[in-house]
């Protein structure tokens, strides 16, 4: 450096022409000995220590920067073969919290400070009912957790009290499209899991869209184990009760192999005219719709029309009356069922032919609150019907039985089965029994003494009985259920009566009352 400046200031001085005699410049000293006089000039090297001892006392005491978000990692580089994602990231809009690199763990090296290295964790349809409790729990232990979810079910309203959260992600995003998302485990729950699914106002049509279920959980498992497999995650496969079809075996043990209608009852033969579609001044929904009827006449969809129906829409009428009459609710089972079983038959083929770490959960029926009011399943129908001074309809002659587990339970179950070493197939249920008519009982009990019950016909293909034995959850997983139903079923009260009754407000506010 020295030798460099007393170079070009020569050389400057020749340019110049201002002194031709320069005086000769001493001769240049090695460079070890110069860097080496240079530190040892005024104690340098005492300084230096001291300061490489207050950095270390700060870095050491500094809080981690919630080091957990860290984990938090799309890879976007190979979009190009995968469909577009719109991707909703809250924490980048709503808080202080802003996105930058420096918060992505690159390097895969755990940054000074940061103690334990938490879990990047994938929970697809984690905007639903189940999905929702279980990401609580693990953003409660710490986790980063991605939610996808195409709030087909879901709702976002089950998630806002993680918008903002740093270790939080939600993805709009259908999972029979690939997705490509670098994370630890992957819960995978996405499926429409209730024979009636869509609400429609302000006609409030009920669609019943099962026939979807099945693509959900075959190509949907597929793309998931797929991601699995390519990012080396864990994965957890939400499986049903619904394998063991209307059971000849009871108990029903992990080792049975089940009673399933694969083609359930059909509604093959039965033709909408398209005239009456073609006539109808109806909503184009619904027109739409009956036109997918048309188109697939196996799928099953049925509607169901609801008081609010405008009783002078003689055409709309009309044309509900024709579908209801072409689709009743019946045998629409077979394509949930046969789609969860396929799912598990995907999940073990993954597992042995690719090594890839995979745990199977039968649940069986869950409730608890923030589950869909009018999504047809038995207790949310009873506490909603019970609310709204409706009565409670029973199914059959009601003797029907079902296991009913609350939903923390179903929660700590299937995190334990992913934490654990046994693939499964796991039941995750809880074994007290109960008919229908017993369970309008305990409705009553809790809501309403003089709420009326209500035979209605029953569903073709509608199990008899069902209870899981959780002997080998019990052994190998240490987990039983704790919460009975009369303990269980006052916590979902309080959340249904919110939501049963804020929805029945018109646009200007008014209470719509249900009841006459
Ligand atoms: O209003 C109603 C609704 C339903 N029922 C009866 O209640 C019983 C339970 O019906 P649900 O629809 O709640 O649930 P199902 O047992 O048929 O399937 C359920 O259990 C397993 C889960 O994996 C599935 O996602 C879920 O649909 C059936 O016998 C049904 O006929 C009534 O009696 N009245």
């Amino acid at each position: 450096m020295n030798s460099e400046l007393v170079r070009r200031s020569l050389i400057s001085a020749q340019t110049s022409g201002h002194n031709n005699h320069l005086p000769v410049p001493e001769p240049e000293k090695p460079l070890q000995k110069s860097l080496l006089v240079y530190l040892l000039r005024e104690q340098r090297p005492l300084f230096l220590l001291i300061g490489i001892a207050i950095a270390t006392l700060f870095f050491s005491f500094l809080p981690p920067r919630d080091g957990r978000h860290v984990a938090l990692r799309v890879i976007q580089s190979e979009s190009t073969t995968l469909p577009s994602t719109q991707r909703v990231l809250y924490e980048t809009t709503t808080h202080h919290y802003q996105y930058t690199p420096w918060h992505v763990n690159v390097g895969g090296k755990v940054p000074l400070g940061l103690k334990k290295k938490s879990q990047r964790i994938l929970v697809t349809g984690g905007a639903g009912f189940v999905g929702s409790h279980l990401v609580d729990r693990l953003m409660e232990r710490g986790d980063s957790v991605i939610v996808v979810d195409n709030f087909f079910t879901g709702r976002k309203d089950n998630l806002g009290h993680h918008f903002g959260n740093p270790r939080f992600e939600l993805i709009r995003h259908d999972v029979v499209e690939p997705i490509l998302l670098e994370v630890d485990q992957i819960y995978h729950l996405a499926c429409p899991a209730s024979p009636v699914h869509y609400k429609y106002n302000p006609v409030k049509t009920i669609i019943s869209f099962l026939f979807m279920a099945h693509k959900t959980n075959v190509v949907g498992t597929l793309n998931m184990l797929g991601l699995a497999k390519r990012v080396g995650a864990r994965f957890l496969l939400t499986s049903t009760s619904e394998v063991y079809g209307d059971p000849l075996q009871h108990p029903q043990v992990e080792t049975y192999w089940g009673n399933v209608n694969p083609i359930g009852a059909d509604v093959l033969g039965l033709t909408l005219p398209l005239s009456v579609i073609e006539s109808c001044q109806g909503d184009s929904l619904l027109k739409s719709t009956a036109y997918m009827l048309v188109d697939n006449p196996t799928s099953c969809m049925c509607i169901t029309a609801s008081k609010k129906v405008k009783k002078n829409d003689i055409e709309y009428c009309a044309l509900i009356g024709v579908l209801v009459h072409m689709c009743p609710m019946a045998g629409v089972r077979s394509c949930y069922d046969e789609g969860k079983r396929t799912a598990e038959t995907l999940a073990m083929d993954y597992h042995r032919g690719l090594g890839i770490e995979v745990r199977i959960a039968r649940i069986f029926n869950t409730y608890g609150p923030r589950m869909c009011i009018d999504d047809g399943r038995v207790v949310s129908n009873f506490v909603a019907q019970a609310l709204r001074k409706e009565p409670l309809t029973v199914y059959g002659d009601g003797k029907q039985t079902r296991s009913f587990q609350y939903v923390s339970d179903l929660v700590e179950g299937l995190m334990r089965l992913m934490e654990g070493d046994h693939v499964g197939p796991f039941n995750l249920g809880n074994p007290g029994e109960f008919t229908m008519l017993e369970l309008a009982q305990v409705v009553q009990e809790t809501i309403d003494p003089n709420a009326k019950i209500e035979f209605r016909p029953n569903t073709e293909d509608d199990p008899h009985k069902r209870k899981p034995d959780i002997t080998k959850a019990k052994e190998l997983l240490g987990w039983e259920p704790t919460v009975s139903l009369r303990k269980g079923l006052p916590l979902m009260v309080e959340d249904f009566r919110q939501r049963v009754f804020s929805d029945q407000k018109d646009s200007s506010g008014n209470t719509i009352r249900y009841s006459e």
